[in-house]
């Protein structure tokens, strides 16, 4: 085995993934994670982003290959060790925001922060100063019943931050958003990533979400790819746009 680089926080090599039904998740990925870096996975529908996450968080065992946090190796972890640092450095949002439905929006958010042992009252506090950066602390006594959609996927993101995560691995986190709500919780979501030295590993396909980070790797079918825009063919006017080609890295 050899060691990564130490100033990724994050760091894998050939990644291989194939699903029970034989689906290709991933076909030798490898990258690095720089720490506080804002890292986003770009590729269209089904190209591997939620398997590379699932892999980088070590929700899925790589069929091949390596992870290492933190210059620790995560594959050979035992999958309690591997649940352990799920649960103390890693944070997670999904595209769909899945709450406990019997607890309020606050005991929600602060439900990390009390499995990681944080008494009940200094983690009401923390969950409570991110819901009102998220502009739903008013919602703070609701349940999630009560919320809209949106509102839910506000509340997940809260939950997701108030810890502090080490690394933050967020799957499409606001698909579920309307633009402008989109924009607004994006900002919010990369400004406590920078203010708290927050690694975060977004999966997007929307090029306007990619801009928010430092950084951009590409995924098609599985692989990490280079798109190089060609430039316009000799005669066509550049109103008809220029072609794009994808080439493995
Ligand atoms: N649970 C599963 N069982 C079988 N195949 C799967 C499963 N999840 C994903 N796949 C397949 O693995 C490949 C990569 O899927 P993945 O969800 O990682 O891509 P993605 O880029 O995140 O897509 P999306 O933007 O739609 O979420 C696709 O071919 C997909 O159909």
């Amino acid at each position: 085995m050899v060691a990564p680089p130490d100033n990724d926080v994050l760091w894998a090599r050939a990644l291989h993934f194939r699903y029970d039904d034989g689906s290709p998740g991933l076909s030798g990925v490898s990258l690095g994670v720089r720490e506080a870096e804002i890292l986003a996975v770009s590729g269209p529908r089904g190209s591997g982003k939620t398997t590379l996450l699932r892999c980088l968080a070590g929700l899925l065992p790589p069929h091949s290959g390596e992870v290492w946090f933190n210059s620790v190796p995560v594959h050979t972890m035992s999958p309690v060790t591997r649940e352990r640092l799920r649960r103390d450095r890693f944070g997670w949002i999904d595209p769909a925001p899945v709450l406990v439905p019997e607890l309020n929006v606050w005991e929600n958010a602060a439900l990390p922060l009390m499995l990681r042992g944080t008494g009940r009252s200094r983690a009401r506090t923390a969950a409570v100063e991110w819901l009102e950066r998220l502009d739903i602390g008013d919602r703070a006594r609701r349940h999630p019943g009560e919320l809209t959609h949106a509102e839910r996927q506000r509340v997940c993101i809260a939950r997701a931050l108030a810890p502090a995560p080490t690394v933050l691995f967020a799957d499409e986190p606001t698909a579920p958003l309307h633009r402008v709500d989109r924009a607004h919780v994006l900002r919010t979501l990369t400004t406590a990533a920078r203010s708290h030295g927050i690694t975060v590993v977004l999966a997007t396909h929307d090029a306007q979400t990619a801009a928010l980070a430092d950084r951009t790797v590409s995924l098609l079918d599985g692989r990490r790819v280079r798109t190089v825009h060609l430039p316009p063919a000799p005669g066509s006017g550049e109103s008809e746009g220029r072609a794009a080609c994808s080439l493995s890295v």
